[in-house]
């Protein structure tokens, strides 16, 4: 872990549950890879999960089994170690590619800047050669304009200790607003090309899909359809991610998806068991029978003492010396970038979804209520009411009270985006805006029929993304409420009560819910609130209380990431004339996220005793 971390806390722990094929998972890092510093269950850093890698590497040899390393993207963009350098990913690349990975992909996040594509071409491709796979992801060369496939379009190789044919793919979702020096083919297209239709009848033991793909997207599904309409019996497993969630799956008996969480949260361990080595060669029918294949998942908190506990080592013991350098890498990285620079003092905890919204403690309230009114400011348009409007998405994670430093800046709001304007819209179409945004109504089917306006979805938070497992955490939130009306909690007496008192209090974290049960996460841990967020929230300025008082007409300003969806909005409220033409830089040369910055140095003072 980093220096001044906060140190791992202990928690009932389930064990890992081997097979003859096993896999670790990362996916969704956004650049988190010096831990979380302020959280105990998740502060382990890279260079543990090297030396993690490194011992569980060892046992598999030891036990003639064979484990894969796997990454399905979005590993920049949302942490200072990544966001904070110039040119961004200054130090990133080199940290992370000293991890063996066997197969990785690209995400979204790799694709939004063509300034990070190029990187990713230049950099990560070389540095995983034999193992990026882009089954659906092309590069245009920025110097010949020449387009080719991003990496090898799929792998086939064989495991280290039992020899598995293994034909492995990589993927990412129907990406749509790529810059253009990347080109995403969709999945629909791309499984009926001849190079998967062959890759589909090359022999394997196990087909491994990886993608930057939500496990309930239909992207996977069609993927699996055309595996298996030529291969009725072989094991199929799925590693996605992109909805920030920790999620498992079955499509059918004979396969497993798996995603494994965000942020560096979570390492997602799956394990293949059963007689998985088929006999192509002998031409019987027994060689494409059914064989027994079981499968199981479990979530690794990326915490200190949980990476002991799997190793069977200790503090001492688990450190490997490749570990330690790398641990040690990050840490002169992040001091030369002055990560812990302190801009100011969160005076309390604001929370994306584990507080209601609107409420005191919601992160989006605050914004709504204290920094946008005082940052959405154009100094010629000042006398202008104006509407604000910020998509939850553009905000990552909750502010924890305390320091907000450099870090933590990327940490909330990493993005480059920055306010436009259209002038002088009617007010009664510009309120429509806000209510049309949030709601799935005509601009939901609009964007659905209309391929250019991405799924009104992408604007909100990802982990909000999938409705079925949103809905199963919102069960767990009213099974908490409903337990808490009680008084004394009635889910928690076994590690609070005085009858154990040798149990540790249960520290709050995941307690995830997936189609395969609920016993996956590695830790026990107590429920976090969760409480749903609309896509986008909106300040008025200017604009005063009574209806009678209203404007006629209001500067509607939002952050252009937006664009697409408040042009489609408008559309639907009486403002068809306005398109791309009308929309005006708001506050010229300044991200939000400097505004959000320049807020806290102004408003929260640096002293956090
Ligand atoms: O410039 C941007 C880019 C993205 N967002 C938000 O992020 C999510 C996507 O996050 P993933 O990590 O890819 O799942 C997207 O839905 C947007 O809400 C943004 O606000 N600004």
């Amino acid at each position: 872990a980093q220096p001044g971390a906060a140190s791992p806390v202990a928690a009932p722990m389930r064990d890992l549950d081997w097979g003859k094929l096993n896999i670790l998972h990362t996916t969704d890092t956004h650049g988190w890879h010096g831990g979380h510093l302020k959280e105990s269950q998740y502060s382990a850093d890279w260079g543990d999960y090297i030396s993690f890698a490194e011992h569980l590497r060892k046992l598999a040899d030891e036990k003639g089994i064979d484990l894969l390393l796997v990454d399905t993207g979005d590993r920049v963009e949302g942490n200072g170690l990544y966001d904070a350098s110039s040119p961004k990913g200054k130090y990133y690349y080199d940290i992370y590619r000293e991890q063996d990975i066997d197969i990785i992909c690209t995400g979204n996040h790799e694709l939004y800047q063509a300034p990070t594509a190029d990187e990713e071409h230049r950099q990560t491709v070389p540095n995983f050669k034999n193992t990026y796979l882009a089954s659906n992801l092309d590069y245009i060369d920025p110097l010949t304009g020449e387009r080719m496939p991003m990496a090898q379009r799929y792998r086939k190789f064989q495991t280290k200790n039992q020899k598995l044919d293994i034909v492995a793919f990589g993927f990412i979702f129907d990406f749509t607003v790529n810059a253009n020096n990347t080109v995403v083919q969709p999945v629909e297209e791309t499984i009926k090309e001849q190079w998967f239709q062959d890759a589909i009848r090359e022999k394997a033991d196990v087909f491994v899909v990886i993608g930057h793909v939500g496990l309930r997207m239909q992207e996977f599904k069609d993927i699996f359809t055309a595996i298996r309409d030529q291969n009725w019996f072989t094991p199929i497993v799925f590693l996605g991610g992109h909805a920030h969630i920790r999620d498992a799956t079955a499509y059918d008996s004979n396969s497993i998806a798996l995603a494994s969480g965000r942020y560096f949260e979570t390492i997602g361990f799956l394990s293949v068991d059963g007689d998985l080595k088929r006999s192509f060669d002998v031409p019987s029918s027994s060689s494409s029978l059914p064989k027994h294949t079981s499968f199981s998942r479990r979530y690794i908190d990326n915490n200190l003492l949980g990476l002991y506990h799997h190793t069977g080592l200790n503090e001492t013991t688990f450190p490997t010396e490749h570990g330690r350098n790398v641990t040690a890498i990050i840490a002169r990285a992040r001091k030369e970038l002055d990560l812990d620079y302190n801009f100011g003092c969160a005076p309390k905890d604001l929370w994306m979804t584990r507080a209601p919204y609107p409420d005191d403690n919601s992160i989006y309230t605050w914004l709504e209520t204290e920094v946008l009114p005082d940052v959405a400011v154009n100094a010629d348009r000042s006398e202008v009411p104006r509407l604000v409007i910020l998509n939850t998405g553009a905000i990552r994670f909750d502010i924890f009270k305390g320091a907000f430093t450099r870090d933590t800046t990327y940490i909330v709001s990493p993005f480059t985006s920055t306010l436009s304007y259209i002038p002088d819209v009617p007010y009664e179409v510009a309120r429509k805006v806000i209510i049309l945004l949030n709601r799935s109504g005509p601009i939901f089917h609009a964007a659905m029929a209309d391929s250019s306006v991405p799924d009104v979805r992408f604007m909100g938070i990802p982990e909000q993304f999938d409705p079925t497992t949103y809905s199963r955490r919102q069960q767990q939130q009213h099974a908490s409420d409903s337990a808490s009306d009680f008084g004394s909690s009635q889910q928690k007496p076994l590690f609070n009560s005085n009858e154990s008192p040798m149990e540790p209090a249960l520290v709050e974290g995941y307690t995830t819910e997936d189609d395969i049960g609920n016993d996956g996460d590695d830790a026990v841990h107590s429920v976090i609130d969760f409480y749903a967020v609309p896509n986008c929230i909106q300040t008025e300025i200017g604009v005063p209380e009574g209806e009678e008082d209203k404007p006629d007409s209001v500067d509607l300003v939002f952050v252009d990431f937006i664009q697409p969806w408040v042009l489609l909005a408008l559309k639907f409220s009486g403002g068809e004339q306005y398109g791309n033409k009308d929309v005006r830089p708001f506050i010229d040369g300044k991200t939000f996220t400097e505004l959000m910055e320049e807020w806290i140095k102004k408003n929260w003072r640096q002293d956090c005793s």
